[in-house]
C-alpha cells in the first residue's frame, strides 16, 4: 500500500490518496471521524482547534461501507480557510488589500522548518513554507490510519496510542488491565494519559508553560497486540519492520527520537537483562517471559505485544519568542508569532498511533495477500496456527 497527502494549513483542504487497499475492508466515514476528533483534543491546543471540526468526506474507492481494491481519496476541509482565501492567495484579490495580503514573513522561528525550506525552494516569504510545514497535514495521516486500523481490526491485532511523559512528568505504568482498558481511561483523561495523578500535573506543567510564553515536549508510547511472528524482514534493510516504524514515527512533525521495549537503556544493562527468555506452551505458542526488545526481534515481529515511544520536542513557535535574523534585513530579531499550541503531545500520541497502524497494517499486506481482506485474514490465521506449533 502507499499513500501521498497534499494541502495547506491554511488552504481549502488537505487531500489523500490512499492505494493498495485490500478489498473487502468494512469502513465508514464515521469510523475515520471518530479518530479525527481524538486527534483534535489534549489540554495545551491552541485557538485553531476551536474553529477545525474535522470531517472526512470519501471520495473514491468505498461502495456501501467497504473498500472496493481501487484507490481511496479522503478530504478533510479546513474551516478556517475562509478567513484565509486572500492570504492564501487563490482568490483575486483587490487593490486595497494588497499592501496587507503582501505582508512576507521574513523572521524565521528556531526549531520550524521556516529557514531551511524558505533556502531549499528559493521563498522569500516563508509563509509559503510553514503552510505545509505545519502539523495540520497530520489531520489526512490520521484519516490514513484509520483505514489501516479498520484492516488490523479485521485481522485481530489491537493498537493504542498514549502519552508516557509531558514536560519531565512521567505515567507510571500500573493502571490499566488489558489494551481495551487503556485506550477507555486514555480516552477520558485531557492529555490522553492513564495515570490521573501525573495527568493532573501534566496540565499543570502545560498551564504554566502558556503563562509563560514557553512549550513543552514529552513522550508518546504505541502498543500493538495480535501480531504474528515473523512479520518484517531479516534479509532486507529495508523491509525490516521496526526500521519502518521508527522511520514513521520520526515522520511526525517534532518527533526526535524512538525506543522499542527498553530502548537506550539497553546501552547500559549485559546481555542477560536485556534479551527476552524463550518459552513454548501449547496454547501460546513460542512467547518471551519478558518483553524488553519490545516485540522485535532482527526486524520481524517476535508475537509478543510491539512497544514503541516517540520523543515530542517542544513546539518551536514561542509567545515569548527567541532570538532570530530577518532574512531581508539580516539584522536580529524575535521571531514571528504565529498562534500556536503549547503542548500537542496528546495529539502526537493519535498520530503515532496511526503511522504506526499504517506501517504494520502494510507489512501485513506485502507478507500475506494483497487484493482480498477474505484472504489475508485467512493467510494471516494460518501463520498464527503454523507459529504455535512449529
Ligand atoms: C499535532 C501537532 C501539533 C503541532 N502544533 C504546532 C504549533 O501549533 N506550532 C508550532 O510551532 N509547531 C507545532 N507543531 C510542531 C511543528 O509542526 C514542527 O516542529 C515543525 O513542522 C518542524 O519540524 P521538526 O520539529 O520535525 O523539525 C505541532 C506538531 C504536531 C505533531
Ligand atoms: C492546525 C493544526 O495544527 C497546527 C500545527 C501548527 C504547526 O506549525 O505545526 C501550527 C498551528 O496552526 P495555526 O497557525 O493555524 O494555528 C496549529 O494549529 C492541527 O493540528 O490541525
Amino acid at each position: 500500500m502507499r499513500y501521498l497527502t497534499a494541502g495547506e494549513s491554511h488552504g481549502p483542504q488537505l487531500t489523500a490518496i490512499v492505494e493498495g487497499v485490500p478489498a473487502g475492508v468494512p469502513i465508514t466515514a464515521e469510523d475515520i471521524n471518530s479518530d479525527l476528533a481524538r486527534r483534535q483534543k489534549g489540554h495545551g491546543r491552541g485557538r485553531r482547534m476551536q474553529i477545525e471540526k474535522d470531517q472526512v468526506q470519501i471520495l473514491s474507492g468505498v461502495r456501501h461501507g467497504a473498500t472496493l481494491g481501487s484507490p481511496i481519496a479522503l478530504v478533510v476541509e479546513n474551516k478556517d480557510w475562509t478567513h484565509w482565501t486572500k492570504i492564501m492567495g487563490i482568490e483575486p484579490i483587490t487593490e486595497e488589500d494588497a499592501k496587507e495580503v503582501k505582508r512576507q514573513i521574513t523572521r524565521p522561528r528556531p526549531g520550524h522548518a521556516d529557514l531551511n525550506g524558505a533556502i531549499k525552494y528559493g521563498h522569500r516569504d516563508m509563509r509559503n513554507v510553514l503552510e505545509r510545514s505545519s502539523a495540520r497535514e497530520t489531520t489526512v495521516r490520521v484519516a490514513v490510519g484509520a483505514v489501516a486500523k479498520k484492516i488490523l481490526a479485521e485481522l485481530g491485532i489491537t493498537i493504542v496510542g498514549h502519552v508516557r511523559e509531558i514536560g519531565g512528568i512521567k505515567a507510571e505504568r500500573q493502571g490499566y488491565k488489558d489494551l481495551e482498558d487503556l485506550r477507555k481511561v486514555t480516552e477520558e483523561s485531557p492529555v490522553r494519559c492513564y495515570d490521573e495523578e501525573a495527568g493532573q500535573k501534566m496540565m499543570n506543567a502545560i498551564d504554566s508553560a502558556k503563562e509563560n510564553g514557553d512549550s513543552i515536549g514529552g513522550v508518546v508510547e504505541v502498543i500493538v497486540e495480535g501480531m504474528p511472528p515473523g512479520v518484517g524482514s531479516y534479509v532486507h534493510y529495508d523491509r525490516k519492520l521496526d526500521a519502518k516504524i521508527a522511520g514513521a514515527v520520526l515522520s511526525i512533525n517534532a518527533f526526535k527520537g524512538v525506543e522499542f521495549g527498553i530502548g537506550f537503556e539497553a546501552a547500559r544493562k549485559p546481555g542477560s537483562e536485556v534479551h527476552d527468555e524463550i518459552a513454548w506452551s501449547k496454547e501460546k505458542g513460542y512467547y518471551r517471559t519478558t518483553n524488553r526488545l519490545g516485540g522485535f526481534e532482527g526486524g520481524m515481529t517476535t508475537g509478543m505485544p510491539i512497544v514503541v515511544k516517540g520523543v515530542m520536542k517542544p513546539i518551536p513557535t514561542l509567545y515569548k519568542p527567541l532570538q532570530s535574523v530577518d532574512i531581508e534585513s539580516k539584522e536580529p530579531f524575535s521571531a514571528s508569532i504565529e498562534r500556536s499550541d503549547s503542548c500537542a503531545v496528546p495529539a502526537a500520541s493519535v498520530v503515532a498511533e496511526s503511522v504506526v497502524a499504517w506501517e504494520v497494517a502494510n507489512a501485513l499486506i506485502e507478507q500475506f495477500g494483497i487484493d482480498r481482506l477474505d484472504l489475508i485474514k485467512e493467510n494471516v490465521e494460518n501463520m498464527r496456527k503454523y507459529a504455535r506449533e512449529f
